[in-house]
């Protein structure tokens, strides 16, 4: 039988090499140079399961990152393992402690032991294991010394019955760095959902396909679902308010918002020579966000929000993830900020959806203007639900041009560092949006 300790040994000598294959792996623009274990709890000694958090070393950067691990499954992953994934919701369902890492459910919450877990394959930078049709636990990988915003966001707005959330039904908690730490948040699984981004997708292939027919013409037409995803949008920033309170921004805030615009583009712009060109037009939009007229509210916000996550389900759209840009401090992820941040975040999506289709392909002028007309019907029909339903703190977002300009242009030049460390062939995507809204390129 293995030891613990041999089972860790041989794991993290492997995770230079294994790390950067991850899909999840968020530091995949680096090489890993040193990984050392962290904590370890023995979960179970046979087969031996065990939870690992390991702290990994790339050049300028270390993080902790969570690992599930047995010696029963040949990549060591236990994560893919059903039996062993089953284990940490029997955990979960039996409130254990185990070796120093707490399982929990929710008081208002039961939880049903003795289901096997299967990771869903979507791209993603996370581990969620679905469990039936009941649950769903996400492992989050790169861990957040302290309560991670999803679950503390997902608790508020359960608190406040919120309609467009995943009812939160369990966690894992351990200590690092003397503080009591997310590892693993277990909520309601909706078997029936779709994302976002797979509706979004069909349509503007559907209005592709189509020669002659605009975009309100044709059967895929998501203008609609986009005018109800912007009021369930708006409906979650209302319910953060209540929930959890807002403030108006004062001065310094902006002062803040600005200075940390520039320092995201100057640090992007470094590791990305392309977005060079589109300096000048960027600052400029950044400093125009202080003409923004009123008073501008601030509040807990989704902070990543796309069309990725948001679910259609048969009873409306919900809201998952609300972890924050997985590349951002975590103080940035928790501080208070502009709704209108997540507007964008949407509207952005939108954009992309419609020209994700174009990546690799020939220039195609007629595909273009078709990818451009759809983005736009969905950003307004969007835009227009928000407003239907935003709370009077927001407003309509269309009385905020400047403020929302600039942090869809912000958000696009996250996407830029995101696309280069994930996935290069996409980087066109963001590029070509920021030469469109800056007019520095073709519109
Ligand atoms: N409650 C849920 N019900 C059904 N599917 C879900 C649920 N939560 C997440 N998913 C699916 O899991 C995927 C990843 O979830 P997400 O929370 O976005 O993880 P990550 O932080 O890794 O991006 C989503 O895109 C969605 O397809
Ligand atoms: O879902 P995550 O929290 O892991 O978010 C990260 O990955 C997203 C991609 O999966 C990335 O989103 C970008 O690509 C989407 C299409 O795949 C698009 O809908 C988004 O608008 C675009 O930002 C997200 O930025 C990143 O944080």
């Amino acid at each position: 039988m293995t030891e613990p300790h041999d089972l860790v040994d041989k794991v993290v000598a492997e995770l230079p090499e294994w790390l950067p294959a991850q899909r999840w792996f968020g530091g995949k623009d680096r090489p890993v140079t040193a990984a050392r274990p962290l904590r370890v709890s023995v979960l179970d000694a046979d087969p031996l399961l065990v939870h690992l958090v390991v702290e990994v070393e790339q050049p300028d950067r270390r993080a902790p990152y969570q690992l599930l691990v047995s010696d029963r499954v040949e990549n060591y992953d236990a994560t893919g393992d059903p039996e062993l994934a089953g284990r940490l919701l029997d955990l979960i369902a039996e409130d254990a402690t185990a070796d120093g890492l707490v399982f929990r459910h929710e008081p208002d919450a039961e939880v049903q032991a003795g289901l096997r877990g299967r990771p869903i394959t979507s791209e993603q930078s996370n581990t969620s294991l679905v469990f039936g049709s009941q649950y769903i636990l996400k492992l989050f990988r790169k861990l957040t010394v302290g309560e991670n915003p999803d679950l503390v966001l997902h608790r508020a707005l359960h608190r406040v019955g919120c309609e467009h959330i995943a009812q939160p039904l369990g966690s894992i908690t351990g200590e690092l760095d003397g503080r009591t730490t997310t590892v693993g948040m277990l909520q309601q699984f909706l078997p029936d959902a779709v994302d976002g981004w797979a509706m979004a997708t069909t349509s503007v292939r559907d209005l592709m396909a189509e020669g002659d027919l605009h975009a309100d013409e044709v059967g895929g037409d998501f203008a609609g679902e986009a005018q109800r995803l912007g009021q369930a949008v708006a409906a979650v920033h209302a319910d953060l308010e209540r929930a959890l309170g807002s403030e108006h921004a004062a001065a310094d805030d902006i002062d803040r918002t600005v200075r940390a615009m520039v320092d995201r583009l100057d640090a992007v712009v470094e590791a990305v020579p392309q977005l060079r060109p589109y300096v000048p037009a960027l600052r400029e939009a950044f400093e125009q966000a202080r003409d923004t007229p009123g008073a501008i509210s601030i509040q807990h916000i989704h902070g990543d929000l796309h069309l990725g996550q948001v679910l259609r389900t048969v009873h409306g759209w919900l809201l998952i993830d609300f972890e924050g840009e997985p590349g951002a401090p975590i103080a940035e992820r928790t501080a208070l900020r502009s709704p209108l941040r997540d507007v964008a975040g949407m509207l952005r999506s939108f954009d992309y959806a419609a020209h994700q289709l174009l990546v690799g392909q020939p220039e195609d002028h007629q595909l273009a203007v078709r990818a451009l007309e759809w983005s736009r019907r969905n950003r307004a029909a969007f835009t227009e639900g928000y407003a239907e339903a935003a709370a009077p703190s927001v407003g309509d977002p269309r009385g905020r041009g400047h403020l929302l300009r600039a942090f869809e242009l912000d958000k696009a030049v996250y996407e830029v560092a995101y696309e280069h460390a994930n996935r290069p062939e996409w980087l066109t995507v963001p590029l070509s949006s920021i030469a469109r809204i800056t007019g520095e390129g073709t519109r």
